[in-house]
C-alpha cells in the first residue's frame, strides 16, 4: 500500500494564504497561539482563519506552555481543532484540554526520543523539530540520524524543512506528515504562494519515488 505523507503548512496570518496552501494541496493548516511567536494570532482571528478550511483540511491550534484558560480559548474558537503542544507541557496539561494532539519534540544530540515517546503515550503523534531558543519556528533543521527507528507512534518531520530538503526528508526519515513554516515565507508570518506549491509538489515528487 502506498503511503501518501501528510502535508501541514503552519504559521498563516492571512486569509490568502489559508486559501493558497489549501490550493497546493496541505492536509492541515496551523495557527499560532503562542503570543511571543511573530506568527501569533489570536484565538478569534484562528477561527475566523479555520472557518475557510474545506472538509478534511483540518486546523491545527499550537501553544507553547500556554495557560489553561488560554488553550480552553483556542479549543472555543476552533472546537475541532488538532492540538499541537510545542513547549514544555507534560501529558497532564496535553490531556486537560480533552482534545487530540501532537506533541512537539525538540531534538538535539543526547535527547532520548523513546523516552519522550514514553513519556508521552496519549499523543497521537510526535513532531520533531530542531532544538532552538524560543521553542520552534526557526527555520533551523536538526541531524536527521538522531531519529530512532522504531519510534512508537506517527512522526511528524519538522524543522527548517523547504522545497529543496524535503524530498530527501520524506526519503530518509519515510514520515507520516512533514510540517513547514520558514521554508515556505516570504516573511514572518506571510507565506509565499509559490513556495508552498513547490513545496507540496516536492513531497509528492518523494512519495512517487518511493513507489518504486
Ligand atoms: O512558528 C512559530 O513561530 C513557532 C513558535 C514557537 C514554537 C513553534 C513554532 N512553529 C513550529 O516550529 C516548527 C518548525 O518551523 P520551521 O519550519 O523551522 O520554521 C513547525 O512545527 C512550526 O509549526
Amino acid at each position: 500500500m502506498k503511503h501518501r505523507t501528510r502535508i501541514k503548512i503552519c504559521g498563516l496570518t492571512r486569509e490568502a494564504d489559508v486559501d493558497a496552501a489549501v490550493a497546493a494541496g496541505a492536509d492541515a493548516i496551523g495557527f499560532v497561539l503562542y503570543p511571543k511567536s511573530p506568527r501569533h494570532v489570536d484565538p478569534a482571528r484562528a477561527g475566523e482563519l479555520a472557518r475557510r478550511l474545506p472538509p478534511f483540511v483540518t486546523p491545527v491550534l499550537l501553544f507553547v506552555n500556554a495557560a489553561p484558560d488560554e488553550v480552553a480559548a483556542g479549543v472555543q474558537a476552533v472546537p475541532h481543532a488538532l492540538l499541537q503542544f510545542h513547549g514544555d507541557e507534560t501529558t497532564e496539561q496535553c490531556l486537560a484540554a480533552a482534545r487530540p494532539y501532537l506533541r512537539a519534540a525538540r531534538m538535539a544530540p543526547g535527547f532520548d526520543l523513546l523516552d519522550f515517546a514514553a513519556r508521552h503515550p496519549e499523543a497521537v503523534g510526535l513532531l520533531l523539530d530542531a532544538h532552538i531558543e524560543g521553542y520552534g519556528g526557526g527555520g533551523k533543521a536538526f541531524d536527521w540520524s538522531l531519529i530512532p527507528a522504531n519510534v512508537p507512534c506517527p512522526v511528524v518531520l519538522s524543522g527548517g524543512l523547504n522545497p529543496a530538503s524535503v524530498t530527501d526528508g520524506v526519503l530518509r526519515v519515510r514520515p507520516w506528515a512533514v510540517d513547514v513554516s520558514s521554508g515556505v515565507e516570504s516573511a514572518k508570518g506571510i507565506k509565499d504562494a509559490a513556495l508552498m506549491r513547490r513545496f507540496c509538489e516536492a513531497v509528492r515528487e518523494a512519495d512517487s519515488r518511493l513507489l518504486d
